[in-house]
């Protein structure tokens, strides 16, 4: 037997013991998630036996409020270690299936004997509790795993530097408990790994890349010092992966401090956000808050506005252009994502202080109890050295008080009775009750319980007011916002201020709030009321964040001052034009301290398309394509739109035929996206996705390309290449044509796009 039968034997004998060791856990681990799960349905069944209720003295009733807790608590306790168990019994499920990847034999220095690592997705330990027969990927020793080469090696533990020798580095693949693979490897993790993950069809979940972290996306994932670190990675080099084992890792070297509510991850959209929702799960660890900047905006704004959302400003840059506005608004686009209105913003609220701040009548069945007026003079009385938001506070406990005034006084009015009519029975008895207990005779009983009703209805009808004081609703912040673009002007005008007043005043008087406006609107609102900063985040994973504005990150920046970040983007796919001048993706625009870290080489498409794509990249980075071949990318040249249903047609077939499952139509708008769903949706079974679809199936997909990002198919075809025709749109070009992960098909209906030739001719075949 060969020493390579010999060792893959002995392996396939360990797994085997390990699986055994699983076997046996799983078993006790059943047992005692039955007999928790017994003693939760008898405390349930029994809940009321075991609790003391005695009502009859007050210390009675504290002693009985005791025991309820007592008996929830333990209920809850019990419920949460059967919750905890039933957790544990999935990662095992799992184990079972594949216990780990890799292994490695490290000698310590100190000592002579070296040591066997298999790492896998979770920590098991022998029955004993003694030795570790898996470790989790996670662990510092884990770490040499994905940092180093055999030969010398450390990693770095609580205690300190471990140094020694990596005399083996090995991977497996295994699957339902039998090893499939087994590689021995240098360097890098196993290229033949990586070459069999990739070459797998594209999945509608995005993968966990556990097993084959490559060393430059272990540096981010092990990042514990940046408080903020910036990812600028190419195409398809594995930031969303790297930010989603970040992610897991994180939960895992702090459990003790953090939980996945205090994670908070800004996806593109929501069809990306389901697109990755499997990947903590598949890793043990629960799904952290995941939202878009938008739906976030929203929050905060509330429903005072109808908000446009990034992909309709985008369809309006895209597809609006003859809109008689539409140079003016290009021109508002751009200045509303600089700092420099950030700038103009704070001028005008520094403005405020003394002037112009706009309020609302605080009014009462048509009847202005508190006017605008009086507010304003009472918000203007107060000292000046008061910050506004401070003042808002004061100026709510004033109308508070005053309220209160003014409730007293409504009590006695014939309204108040006509409601107490209408007030349920229990109303009346708790009154009646109440009345009863005064030393007052029949008549005076009864005029008490009346006035116990009175109070009782102005007191509901009020608080309803006094929450919304409370919430500060007595400021019109829009009518404010308002006029910052209509009577007031900066000390230095912006070019073309006027006319972006103008068109901004417009859409506010319309209750719309541009996508532009949006960040803007909330910064200001927070400058006025106070900002709601959440404090309860930790960390923020920013994914695709060449998408946010220079103003949308300060915003973003102010809203979480104590949290750590980590942006991950790709300069090249900024399709948002305003986004770039000022991006924190480009080192030169970064005023905060922060880490760096650059990813170069692309994971997803085979090497002729990342050579083809690169050709056209627009940035300047280091592009490196990954070993894997495939066919060239095809341009299919046609004279004009006639055939272009009938090439379509054979282009989606023949990909179907090659077996490819995940076939994207990627047109450069929502508008061309549905041309094409009608041009062949009776000739090809097709699904069209748009900003409402939140989950992706297999089969053949009809998108924007805006919509696309962030996500991959096994095969691309751009159905109008010659679509692309102006610098602006060379961003848009390079992400669609950067989702193919096997096969890429552009068909130009008229002229050969400007981007296509581009590229040397060597670098695609035309058909
Ligand atoms: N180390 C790795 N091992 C296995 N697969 C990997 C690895 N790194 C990246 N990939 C794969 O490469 C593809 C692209 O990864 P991912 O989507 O994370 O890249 P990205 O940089 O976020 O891409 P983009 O910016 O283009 O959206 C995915 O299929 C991912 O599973």
């Amino acid at each position: 037997m060969s020493d390579e039968n010999n060792s893959r034997e002995m392996e396939q004998d360990r797994v085997d013991h390990v699986i055994h060791e699983i076997n046996k856990k799983e078993k006790k681990l059943y047992a005692k998630s039955s007999d928790l799960k017994e003693s939760v349905v008898e405390l349930r069944k029994n809940f009321w036996e075991d609790v003391t209720v005695n009502l009859d003295e007050p210390d009675d009733v504290i002693e009985t409020q005791a025991s309820l807790k007592q008996q929830a608590e333990l209920l809850s306790e019990r419920e949460r270690f059967h919750g905890k168990v039933g957790e544990e019994l999935k990662i095992l499920k799992r184990l079972k299936d594949s216990p780990y990847f890799g292994r490695i034999d490290f000698l310590e220095d100190s000592e002579n004997q070296e040591d066997q690592i298999y790492i896998g997705i979770s920590s098991l330990m022998d029955s004993d509790d003694e030795d570790f027969l898996i470790y989790d990927w996670r662990a510092p020793i884990s770490g040499l795993y994905y940092d180093h080469s055999p030969g010398e090696a450390a990693f770095e533990t609580i205690e300190g530097t471990i140094a020694g020798e990596i005399t083996l580095k090995r991977q497996f693949i295994i699957r339902q408990g039998m090893i499939k693979g087994m590689f021995d490897t240098g360097v890098t993790i196993g290229d033949s790994l990586l070459q069999q993950a990739l070459g797998n069809n594209a999945s509608t979940t995005m993968k966990s890349i556990v097993a084959t972290i490559q060393q430059e996306q272990n540096k981010i994932i092990r990042n514990e010092k940046s408080d903020l670190l910036i990812v600028q990675g190419v195409a398809g080099s594995g930031k969303t992966s790297a930010a989603l084992q970040r992610i897991a890792y994180l939960m895992y070297r702090y459990r003790e401090e953090l939980n996945a509510d205090n994670v908070v991850l800004f996806s593109p959209n929501p069809l990306f956000s389901s697109y990755i929702s499997n990947v903590l799960p598949e890793l043990g660890e629960a799904n952290v808050r995941q939202t878009t900047f938008l739906d976030y905006l929203v929050d905060g704004i509330g429903n005072k506005f109808t908000i446009e959302s990034p992909f309709e400003q985008m369809e309006y840059v895209l597809a609006e252009t003859n809109q008689k506005d539409y140079s003016i608004r290009m021109k508002s686009m751009d200045f509303k994502s600089s700092l420099a209105f950030k700038s103009i913003i704070e001028e005008f609220v520094s403005y405020l202080k003394a002037h112009d701040i706009q309020f609302k009548n605080i009014s009462f069945r048509n009847q202005v109890l508190i006017s605008k007026e009086q507010i304003y003079d009472y918000f203007y009385s107060l000292d000046d050295e008061i910050a506004i938001p401070n003042k808002m506070e004061l100026v709510s406990k004033w109308l508070l008080k005053e309220l209160q005034y003014h409730q007293r006084q409504e009590k006695d009015k014939d309204w108040v009775m006509e409601q107490v009519e209408l007030l349920d029975k229990e109303s009346y008895l708790k009154a009646y009750y109440e009345s009863q207990a005064g030393d007052e005779d029949e008549e005076g009983n009864a005029a008490m319980e009346e006035e116990i009703l009175r109070r009782a209805v102005v007191k509901k009808v009020f608080s309803k007011m006094k929450r919304l004081i409370k919430l500060y609703e007595f400021v019109h912040v829009s009518a404010t916002y308002k006029k910052l673009f209509t009577e007031w002007e900066p000390g230095n005008s912006p070019e073309h201020w006027r006319d972006i007043c103008q068109l901004t005043a417009l859409d506010l008087s319309r209750k719309s709030l541009t996508w532009e406006d949006a960040a803007p609107y909330l910064y200001f609102k927070g400058k006025l009321l106070g900002d709601n900063t959440d404090r309860s985040v930790r960390h923020l994973f920013i994914d695709e964040a060449q998408d946010y504005s220079a103003f949308q990150f300060a915003l973003i920046k102010s809203l979480f001052p104590y949290t750590r970040m980590t942006l991950l983007g790709d300069i090249n796919q900024a399709i948002y034009t305003n986004t770039t001048k000022e991006n924190p993706l480009i080192p030169k625009n970064q005023p905060w301290e922060h880490e760096r870290i650059t990813l170069t080489k692309s994971y997803r498409s085979t090497k002729q398309i990342t050579e083809f794509t690169r050709s056209f990249a627009p940035g300047h980075e280091e592009i490196e394509a990954f070993e894997r071949n495939g066919s060239k990318p095809k341009l299919k040249g046609m004279k004009n739109q006639e055939g272009l249903e009938e090439a379509l047609i054979n282009e989606v077939e023949s990909l179907k035929d090659t077996g490819y499952q995940t076939i994207a139509l990627i047109c450069k708008t929502l508008e061309e996206s549905e041309e094409i769903f009608n041009l062949l949706m009776n000739k090809l079974n097709l699904k069209q996705v748009n900003e409402e679809t939140y989950s992706f199936e297999k089969g053949i997909l009809v998108l924007p390309v805006y919509l696309a990002k962030g996500i991959e198919f096994d095969a691309v075809i751009l159905p109008d290449a010659s679509k692309y025709t102006v610098e602006s749109d060379r961003t848009l070009f390079y992400t669609a044509c950067t989702r193919a992960m096997h096969e890429l098909i552009m068909v130009s209906a008229d002229e050969t796009c400007m981007f296509i030739a581009e590229a040397p001719l060597e670098t695609y075949a035309i058909d």
